[in-house]
C-alpha cells in the first residue's frame, strides 16, 4: 500500500464547541469556511477544506485517522490487500465520503482498536488560511501532500500493531525507542515505534505500547514554518491556564523543536517547529535511547 500522507482527524466530543474555543484561540486554527454549518466543528491549516473534524457524540476520544492513498487504482489495491489478508473494512457511502471531502473511502480498525479511514481523491478547497492569532503558516507539504502532523497512538497489542501498518499498510520504520520508568526489574518497560508514509514527513505516526488509553490518542502533533510562532503559542497557552504537558524541548529523532499541552479530549498537543525532512532512499530505520537533546520535561503521568 502506498499511503501518503495524515490528511485528517476525526475527534468526538460532548462538547465540540470546547474545540472551537481551543483551536481558536489557543492554536491559532481556523474555522473551515466550506464546510458545513451542522453543529460539529471543523478546522483548517492549509489548503485543505478541514484538517481536524470535531464531531458531537456521547464519547471523548480520538475516533480514526484519515490516511489519504495516491489515486482511485492504490484505493482498490488497498482493500484488495485488505481482503487478501482477512482484514475487515467498511465500505462508507458515497454521501459520507463527499461529507468528508473525499471520492473515495473506507473504515477500519487496527489491532489494537484505533479507528482508521482510508481514502483517495482528498479536495483541495484553497480557502486561504488566515489564522485568528496570525500564525504564518502550518509545514504541511506541496498542496498539503506532508500531511497535517503525526499521530501517537495507544497500541496495547505493539507488535501486532506495527506488523498492521508496517506489512499491511507500507509504511516505513523511522525509529524506535524503549522507555523504561520503573526501577521495577521485572517491569518490562514501553516500546515506541516511530512509522513514516510516503512524505518528508520523519513521522506520521508513532505507536505506544501504552496499556489503557480511555481517549484513543497519547499526541497529535501541528508544526508551524516560524519558530517564533511556537513561543507566541506557548504565550497564550499560559496566558490561558492551558495545562503544559511538557516544557519546550528538542526531539533527538526528528529535531523537532517543540512543547505539549492539554486538549479538551485529555489526549496531549504537540506544538512544534524545524522537524526534519528526510529522503527515504537508502533509509536505515534507527534505534535511539534519548528523547530529547535538550527540555522536554514532562509532566508525568499524564504525558
Ligand atoms: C521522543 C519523541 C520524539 C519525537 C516526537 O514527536 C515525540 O513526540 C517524542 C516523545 C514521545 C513520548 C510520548 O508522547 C509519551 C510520553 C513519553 C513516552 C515520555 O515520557 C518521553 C517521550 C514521550
Ligand atoms: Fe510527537
Amino acid at each position: 500500500m502506498d499511503v501518503r500522507s495524515l490528511a485528517y482527524v476525526v475527534i468526538e466530543s460532548t462538547e465540540p464547541q470546547q474545540w472551537l474555543d481551543y483551536g481558536c484561540n489557543i492554536l491559532g486554527l481556523m474555522v473551515a469556511p466550506t464546510m458545513p454549518d451542522d453543529g460539529n466543528v471543523y478546522l483548517k491549516i492549509d489548503t485543505r477544506p478541514y484538517r481536524f473534524a470535531i464531531i458531537k457524540s456521547e464519547h471523548n476520544r480520538l475516533a480514526f485517522c484519515g490516511w489519504e492513498l495516491a489515486d482511485e487504482a492504490g484505493f482498490s489495491a488497498a482493500k484488495a490487500d485488505l481482503q487478501a489478508a482477512g482484514v475487515a473494512f467498511e465500505e462508507v457511502s458515497a454521501a459520507e465520503a463527499a461529507a468528508r471531502r473525499v471520492r473515495g473511502l473506507i473504515r477500519l480498525q487496527d489491532p489494537s482498536g484505533n479507528g482508521l479511514e482510508l481514502f483517495w481523491g482528498g479536495e483541495l478547497d484553497y480557502a486561504k488560511f488566515i489564522s485568528p492569532k496570525g500564525i504564518s503558516g502550518f509545514e504541511t507539504g506541496v498542496n498539503g501532500d506532508m500531511g497535517l502532523g503525526h499521530a501517537v497512538l495507544p497500541a496495547a497489542k505493539l507488535s501486532a500493531t506495527h506488523d498492521f501498518y508496517k506489512d499491511l499498510l507500507g509504511f516505513g520504520d523511522s525509529d524506535y525507542m524503549h522507555f523504561k520508568f520503573s526501577p521495577d526489574p521485572d517491569d518490562p518497560g514501553q516500546g515506541l515505534h516511530f512509522m513514516h508514509v510516503n512524505n518528508p514527513r520523519h513521522h506520521s505516526l508513532a505507536l505506544y505500547e501504552d496499556p489503557a488509553n480511555p481517549v484513543g490518542c497519547v499526541h497529535l502533533m501541528l508544526e508551524v514554518t516560524d519558530v517564533d510562532e511556537v513561543g507566541y503559542c506557548l504565550d497564550r497557552v499560559e496566558e490561558a491556564g492551558v495545562p503544559i504537558v511538557s516544557t519546550l524541548g528538542r526531539h533527538t529523532n526528528d529535531n523537532m523543536l517543540s512543547f505539549y499541552m492539554a486538549t479538551p479530549t485529555g489526549f496531549a498537543m504537540e506544538f512544534g517547529t524545524d522537524g526534519l525532512q528526510m529522503d527515504w532512499e537508502g533509509f536505515t530505520p534507527t534505534v535511539t535511547s534519548l528523547p530529547s537533546l535538550w527540555g522536554h520535561k514532562f509532566n508525568m503521568p499524564d504525558a
